[in-house]
């Protein structure tokens, strides 16, 4: 199905009832659907069955990080059922996502795969904290970078950080930011944030958006100023 839409719903439910619920209420024609660590956790493949079978482009959002045999071997697996967009931590380095891109090709799988950069709920001190003294930005972009030399499609990254990258890996290196907060919605456990229309505008190609509508008192109201917004 082509979507027209930069929109991808994240469904972090606790359940399979739950997630699907929300997904009957959404249009696979208007946005993807994203899968992430508790969902997937407890309902396994099944869910991406269901979600496949209603029409709905996936991103199965792991983020695996193993060493590179290993980690092919998850990335092959998600592949082939099917999923849109699979990702893995940048930070894992150059030969474990290497060999990603390698399993894909060899196997002849189209899958998006796209690298993690710095989460979006790292602030500065944090990503310090961790051991790295680069700001967020600058580590974004050096691992950015990484990951396109390393064969990869695109990074999860901040919106604040696409514009640096857009410059860096070019327009059609996908920029995939979570984080996105529309003035309506409260910021959470975030720290690295952009509105959905300033997103587009500094380059961002995918917008995940989570709670702003899975958790809004009228999802579907949500997601409507969201589109909006962007329009
Ligand atoms: O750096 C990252 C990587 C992944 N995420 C995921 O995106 C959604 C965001 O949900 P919200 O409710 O809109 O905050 C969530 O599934 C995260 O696991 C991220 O936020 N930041």
């Amino acid at each position: 199905m082509a979507v027209n839409s930069p929109l991808i719903i994240a469904l972090d439910y606790p359940s399979l009832d739950a997630a699907l619920c929300m997904a009957d209420q959404l249009d696979p024609a208007q946005c993807r659907v994203k899968v992430g660590k508790e969902l997937f956790t407890r309902s396994g493949p099944a869910v991406l069955e269901a979600l496949h079978g209603r029409g709905f482009e996936v991103f199965l959002d792991l983020k695996f990080h193993d060493i590179p045999n290993t980690l092919a071997g998850a990335v092959q697996a998600a592949a082939e059922q099917g999923v849109w967009m699979v990702n893995v931590h940048a930070s894992g380095g150059r030969r474990m996502m290497e060999a990603a891109v390698e399993r894909l090709q060899s196997h002849r799988l189209s899958t998006h795969l796209i690298a993690v950069t710095v989460l979006t709920s790292l602030s500065a001190e944090e990503l310090h904290e961790t051991g790295v003294s680069a700001s967020p930005g600058e580590q974004v972009e050096h691992l950015a970078r990484l990951a396109r030399q390393s064969g990869l499609h695109g990074v999860v990254c901040s919106a604040q950080e696409s514009a640096a990258i857009r410059q860096s890996c070019g327009d059609d290196f996908l920029k995939v930011t979570p984080g996105i907060r529309p003035a309506f919605a409260t910021v959470d456990d975030q720290q690295r944030i952009m509105t959905p229309a300033a997103a587009m505008q500094a380059g961002s190609t995918h917008l995940v958006v989570g709670r702003p509508v899975t958790q809004a008192e009228d999802p579907m109201a949500a997601l409507a100023a969201i589109v909006a917004e962007l329009s």
